[in-house]
């Protein structure tokens, strides 16, 4: 079952976009003192070309301070790392026409990229980068440097693919055991909150969302007669069976202990109401290996403009409830 993206309040992208913001302020403030060191040793050899790079670089490097300081963290780290990447495709040509060597510089190249894109792009961008350096050291150096400095450079990009490969998977399996729940392979209540979130922030544009809240009827008894484990297994089965017979894009969430929650956002009037009977059914019929299991679902429906969400939801739970009062095994939509 696929998530709906547009439902979600990312919090991985704050949290990336936080590590990317702190990442740059270390590293900019670090720049900053090897810039004061390396300009003042330069200046006192007599190096003024590479004194006077060493003084751009640090002014960037403190405006870039400032910047983060005081610019959101959302795009700071994001500016910075674009910035010095700009830096970087210059000190090449920089080089070029003081006619000193800059490729030394290159190397930082790679681990910066690991910031800004995703291993894919960085990848052509890290080679694209490495030819373009390496067409320039020709220009100023002997064929055997640029021999070298391609072996260095081509080394330093496998081992920062490698990297940026590796934390990616790392990433998506981070993700996905934060966004499910262990049990039921379902999403879990914090993902289902954060999409409540979402759903209820004008600036998304949603214009309605059905909501179904969905309770397995008798579960304590389920539980009773044959053992937390076989209750275990009924509710993985059951949200396998909802799973199946949900349409696509139509996120299922473990809402609490043997309770589910579908949010069917922009859906025609009624798919709510269709669907719930859909389940209902698909679970009377499912075969639990000799537990007779049966649901109960609570429909409602939130437009915007039209209350909170949340009173919708709560409409959904006062609609699961009557269905419940009303002998189990039956689906109730609350009134509009
Ligand atoms: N095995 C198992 N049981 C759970 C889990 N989460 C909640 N439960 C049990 O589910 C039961 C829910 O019972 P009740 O809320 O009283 O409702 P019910 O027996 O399903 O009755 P109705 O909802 O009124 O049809 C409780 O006994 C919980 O201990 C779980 O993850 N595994």
């Amino acid at each position: 079952m696929a998530l709906n993206t547009t439902l979600r309040q990312d919090s991985f992208i704050t949290l990336r976009d936080t590590i990317r913001w702190r990442v740059a302020l270390v590293l900019a403030s670090l720049i900053v003192v090897v810039m004061i060191t390396l300009g003042t040793i330069n200046t006192k050899l007599g190096l003024t070309d590479t004194a006077r790079l060493a003084w751009a670089v640090l002014a960037v490097a403190s405006a870039s301070v400032i910047v983060l300081l005081l610019t959101s963290r959302r795009l700071g780290g994001t500016i910075f790392f674009a910035s010095i990447a700009a830096i970087l495709l210059i000190v090449p040509i920089y080089g070029l026409e003081i006619d000193r060597n800059m490729q030394h510089w290159a190397y930082i190249f790679p681990p910066l990229l690991v910031f800004l894109l995703r291993p894919g792009p960085s990848l052509v961008a890290m080679v694209a980068y490495g030819i373009y350096v390496s067409w320039i050291t020709a220009l100023l150096l002997p064929p055997i440097e640029v021999v070298r400095f391609s072996s260095g450079y081509g080394l330093t990009v496998c081992f920062m693919y490698t990297y940026a490969l590796l934390q990616e998977q790392a990433a998506k399996m981070l993700r996905y055991h934060s966004d499910h729940d262990a049990l039921s392979n379902c999403l879990n209540r914090r993902t289902f909150n954060e999409a409540l979130d979402r759903l209820a922030s004008t600036r998304n544009g949603f214009q309605s969302c059905e909501f179904l809240l969905i309770d397995i009827d008798h579960f304590k008894a389920i539980n009773d007669q044959n053992g937390h484990l076989v209750g275990d297994r009924i509710i993985t089965q059951v949200a396998a069976e909802l799973g199946r017979s949900l349409v696509a894009d139509a996120p299922l969430f473990r809402y609490g202990g043997e309770e589910f929650a579908v949010m069917l956002v922009d859906a025609d009037e009624g798919a709510g109401e269709a669907l719930a009977e859909r389940l209902r059914s698909a679970i009377e019929q499912g075969d639990f290996q000799g537990v007779k299991v049966t649901i109960s679902v609570g429909v409602s429906r939130w437009r915007v403009g039209r209350g909170k969400v949340e009173s919708a939801l709560q409409k959904a739970d006062e609609a699961l409830y009557a269905a419940k009062r009303a002998g189990r095994n039956r689906i109730e939509v609350a009134s509009a």
